[in-house]
């Protein structure tokens, strides 16, 4: 395939575009714990069996902690600056529903270059990401799928939007077991970047994907 265009060198601030932008850094210890507490209390209220007096007082207790938070929010489109150890600098959404570091509904996906290029990371999802008994539901793997496309894209300097995503599904996905996913850009042409990602369990691969990732024509990078 022909590369007919070079990575972006350098990302603009999204701030530049009217974006607020919050440095990993900067979110709070106590988010961070309350964020993986809220992941415990989805998957124990998907669950439950318990009687009527707890689930009222659940219920309560829920309810008082959601009217804590609501006053104080960022704003949607909110992008959080993550720094690479190379001080290559990347920009995600903030509540990100796959891998927004302070999105509760988002699995706890981290993704990490890859030494033998693109990104890899390991993780595992629970009984919440249930589509077939036991099994994680086809459109979570999709979307962890695109995700891990799209940061492979712009791990590269060519962040886009997905124009065209194909996922093969060759084996079941068990949840409460560890995966790995790994995603790599296979090529370039003007502002297409296509990139290929697997997911696999135990060593093999459970499901694929494949997408064309249309580069944002940003300014100053010569555009299609
Ligand atoms: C911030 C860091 C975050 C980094 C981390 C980010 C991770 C995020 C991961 C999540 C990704 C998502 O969920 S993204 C959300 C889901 N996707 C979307 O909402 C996108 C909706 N679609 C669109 O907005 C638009 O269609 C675009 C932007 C994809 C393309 O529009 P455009 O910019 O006007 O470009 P256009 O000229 O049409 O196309 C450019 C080239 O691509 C080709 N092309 C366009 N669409 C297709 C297609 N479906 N199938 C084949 N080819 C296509 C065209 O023929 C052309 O080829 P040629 O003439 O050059 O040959």
């Amino acid at each position: 395939m022909t590369v007919e265009t070079e990575p972006v060198a350098e990302l603009p601030d999204p701030r530049d575009f009217g974006l607020p932008v919050v440095g990993e850094e900067e979110i709070p210890a106590e988010l961070t714990s309350l964020v993986e507490e809220v992941r415990t209390l989805v998957d124990a209220v998907a669950h439950t069996r318990a009687g009527a007096e707890d689930l009222a007082a659940a219920r309560t207790a829920v309810a008082e902690a959601a009217s804590r938070l609501q006053g104080d929010r960022h704003d949607i489109g909110t992008m959080v600056r993550h720094t690479w150890p190379d001080g290559r600098v990347e920009y995600g959404t903030l509540a990100n529903i796959v891998a927004g570091p302070t999105n509760a509904a988002a699995p706890p996906l981290r993704l990490e270059r890859a030494s033998g290029g693109g990104l890899h990371g390991g993780f595992r999802l629970n009984g919440v990401y249930q589509g077939p008994p036991g099994l994680v539901h086809g459109g979570w793997l999709a979307a962890l799928l695109d995700q891990a496309l799209g940061a492979a894209a712009g791990a590269e300097g060519m962040p886009g939007l997905t124009a065209n995503l194909d996922v093969n599904y060759r084996r079941p996905t068990p949840v409460e077991a560890p995966l790995e996913i790994t995603a790599r850009v296979t090529g370039t042409e003007r502002r297409k970047v296509f990139v290929a990602a697997e997911i696999s369990h135990d060593g093999e691969v459970t499901a694929e994907g494949t997408a064309l990732m249309v580069r944002l024509d940003l300014p100053g990078d010569g555009g299609a």
